[in-house]
């Protein structure tokens, strides 16, 4: 029997990736839905080639777009949070993929949870901002989180077979993005297209900019927490340059287990969706040999105090992860659309966090109203600099 997949985000970088892994392997995978954005064009040639029986877009007038380019009654088109919704429930799919970009994959992701599908998790921002509801919400509905984010798929790779509770410590490394060696007087000045030049790994817009503030590993700090449900003592973060060991796992008895790959997200992506097996992949063999050496090093917490602020607000608690995933997505948009500069992306997320009055996460609606608030007074602090500096 294939596997039905639900792809939300399919236009996107994980979205592609995934349907690389489909066209791989289409004896094991077929997909009953899709969904996109901005990328119409590219969603048209998706839903073309893979006939899902749903397809979800952004508004009214992109599905009218779409069914008119389609004229195929076989397939239903839909928009909007509710035409998400349906697409991660759609009957028939065994695993959702959330691929979204932000917080607004938090609603469908749960609605796939609800719905009994098993997740492969792409979306990190879905556990940022509910984690400890997310993995209730699947705890309770008995279906897996499947990690998709390179690091947490090493560890969930590298925690098989282990029993009790013997896990000491994990290690996520970082690649320390394109600023890994720039010092701080320079990154005051760095641009958006330095920023966006990641050293090891082609990804969205947004990810791409999280991995230069290093927020991204601030982020993965929090997935981590939740995905394994570690405390934040027993995570810790290394820089290796290389990106070729994923992360770590360290037991009790001090042995220290990695996973270890060229850094191509297929891989991750196809453990998630064919777990507990392993397929063949099209990937270029890991040639240590060749690379001669893996190094090490500690994040620079000046540089890089988006890594801070992250366990700032997993300390804090409550609504503090949700309104610091929310104060970042809005200032990494400022800062590709060049309201803002580099250095300022730490500083006004900080401040979002400083006039924050941490609540409980009782709700997904206590999230997503701390979502609100985190995005409504970040975007007040973008427009009070700018008054400050006209
Ligand atoms: N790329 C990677 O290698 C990795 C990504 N991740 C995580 O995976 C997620 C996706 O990342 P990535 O693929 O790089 O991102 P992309 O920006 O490449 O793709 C995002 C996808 O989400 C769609 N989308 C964006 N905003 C919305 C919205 N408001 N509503 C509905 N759909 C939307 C986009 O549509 P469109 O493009 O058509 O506008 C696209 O399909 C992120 O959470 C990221 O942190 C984790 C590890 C690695
Ligand atoms: C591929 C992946 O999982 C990304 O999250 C990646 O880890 C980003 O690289 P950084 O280590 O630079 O954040
Ligand atoms: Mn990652």
């Amino acid at each position: 029997m294939r596997k039905g997949l639900a792809l939300l985000g399919a236009t996107g970088s994980i979205g592609c990736s995934t349907l690389e892994i489909v066209d791989a392997h289409p004896d094991r995978f077929r997909v009953c839905s899709l969904t996109g954005g901005r990328n119409l064009q590219r969603l048209l040639e998706q839903v073309r080639c893979y006939r899902p029986s749903l397809v979800g877009v952004l508004t009214a007038r992109d599905a009218e777009w779409l069914r008119a380019e389609l004229r195929d009654d076989a397939i239903e088109v839909c928009h909007g949070e509710e035409g998400l919704v349906r697409c991660a429930a759609v009957p028939g799919a065994d695993i959702t993929v959330s691929a979204i970009v932000g917080a607004a994959g938090l609603v469908p992701t749960m609605a796939a949870i609800e719905a009994g599908k098993d997740i492969a998790l792409a979306n990190k921002e879905t556990l940022v901002t509910a984690g400890p509801l997310v993995m209730a919400a699947a705890r309770r509905r008995g279906v897996s989180i499947l990690p998709v984010d390179s690091e947490h798929s090493a560890i969930f790779q590298s925690l098989q077979g282990q029993q009790g509770n013997a896990v000491r410590r994990v290690i996520l490394t970082a690649s320390g993005g394109p600023f890994r060696e720039t010092c701080l007087a320079d990154l005051q000045s760095v641009t958006l297209a330095q920023a966006l030049n990641h050293p090891n790994w082609s990804m969205g817009q947004k990810i791409t900019i999280d991995s230069a503030t290093m927020m991204n590993k601030g982020l993965e700090v929090i997935e981590a927490r939740w995905l394994f449900d570690l405390e934040p003592r027993q995570i810790d973060v290394h820089i290796h340059p290389q990106s070729i060991i994923h992360s770590m796992v360290e037991y009790r008895d001090g042995s220290v287990i990695a996973q270890l790959g060229v850094p191509d997200m297929k891989a991750p992506i196809a453990y998630a969706l064919s777990y507990p097996e392993r397929i063949e992949l099209p990937l270029a063999p890991l040639d240590l040999c060749r690379l001669g050496q893996l190094t090490f090093s500690e994040p620079d917490p000046k540089r890089f105090g988006c890594l801070g602020l992250a366990y700032r607000a997993l300390e804090l608690g409550g609504t503090a992860p949700a309104v610091l995933n929310a104060a970042n997505e809005v200032v990494v948009q400022a800062f590709l659309d060049g309201l803002i500069g580099f250095m300022e992306i730490p500083k006004l997320i900080a401040s979002a966090l400083d006039r924050h009055q941490v609540q409980a996460l009782d709700s997904i609606d206590d999230a997503l109203q701390a979502d609100r608030w985190g995005r409504e007074q970040t975007r007040q602090l973008i427009e009070a600099g700018e008054e400050v500096a006209r």
